[in-house]
């Protein structure tokens, strides 16, 4: 695997729900051609084909939870062994949600050179999740599930910032402001990186 996505630069994407990591990094592929893989939407996939395992997966996520840290890392495997020819960067996009899933990922994937830490207030998170629930469908955007994601974010999530930021890679950017002001701070990151 190491060989295979050769010299492509890793980047975590971390950040509550709703603090806009999905929104960034479509602007990061338009602007750098980074393959996007996002957690969510390739469990979403799963969900939508209507396989078995699809049907378990809906029921976590509909709770809020966090689905078996090998399913997901198997999934993000197996996207980016897909785009090793291609890819340039991979943006990682929801995971590590807990430190056990940086660890594994790092024994069979590789080190990501940067962490994006995509950082709004609780209050601004839920504001932008219950407006996107108005459309997006998705099952887990509603008042009760939004709650319990935020609650698992703190526990779960936030201690993996401070793993990597003792490795020097996180670089937190304040996603309180407007989209392109935002990607304005996400772009000198990436620029760092060549
Ligand atoms: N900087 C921002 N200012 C205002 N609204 C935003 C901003 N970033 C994202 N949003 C909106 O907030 C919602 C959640 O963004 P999204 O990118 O889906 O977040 P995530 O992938 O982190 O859950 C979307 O409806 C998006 O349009
Ligand atoms: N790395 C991961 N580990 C376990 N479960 C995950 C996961 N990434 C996503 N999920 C599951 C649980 C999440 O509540 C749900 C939606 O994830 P998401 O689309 O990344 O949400 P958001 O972008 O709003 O933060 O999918
Ligand atoms: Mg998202």
């Amino acid at each position: 695997m190491a060989d295979k996505i050769k010299d492509a630069k890793i980047v975590f994407v971390v950040g509550g729900p709703g603090s806009g990591k999905g929104t960034q990094c479509e602007k990061i592929v338009a602007k750098y051609g980074y393959t996007h893989l996002s957690s969510g939407d390739l469990l979403r996939a799963e969900v939508a084909s209507g396989s078995e395992r699809g049907k378990q997966l809906q029921a976590i996520m509909q709770k809020g939870e966090l689905v078996p840290l090998d399913t997901v890392l198997d999934m993000i495997k197996d996207a980016m062994i897909a785009k090793a020819d291609v890819s340039k960067g991979y943006l990682i996009d929801g995971y590590p949600r807990e430190v056990k899933q940086g660890e594994e990922f790092e024994k069979k994937i590789g080190a990501p050179a940067l962490l994006l830490y995509i950082d709004a207030k609780g209050e601004t998170m839920v504001k932008r999740l219950m407006k996107r629930g108005e459309t997006s469908g998705r099952a887990d955007d509603n008042e009760e599930t939004i709650k319990k994601r935020l609650d698992l974010y703190y526990k779960a999530t936030e201690p993996v910032i401070a793993y990597y930021e003792k490795r020097g890679i996180v670089r937190k950017i304040d996603s309180e402001l407007p989209v392109d002001d935002v990607f304005a701070i996400v772009e000198k990151a990436i620029d760092e990186l060549k």
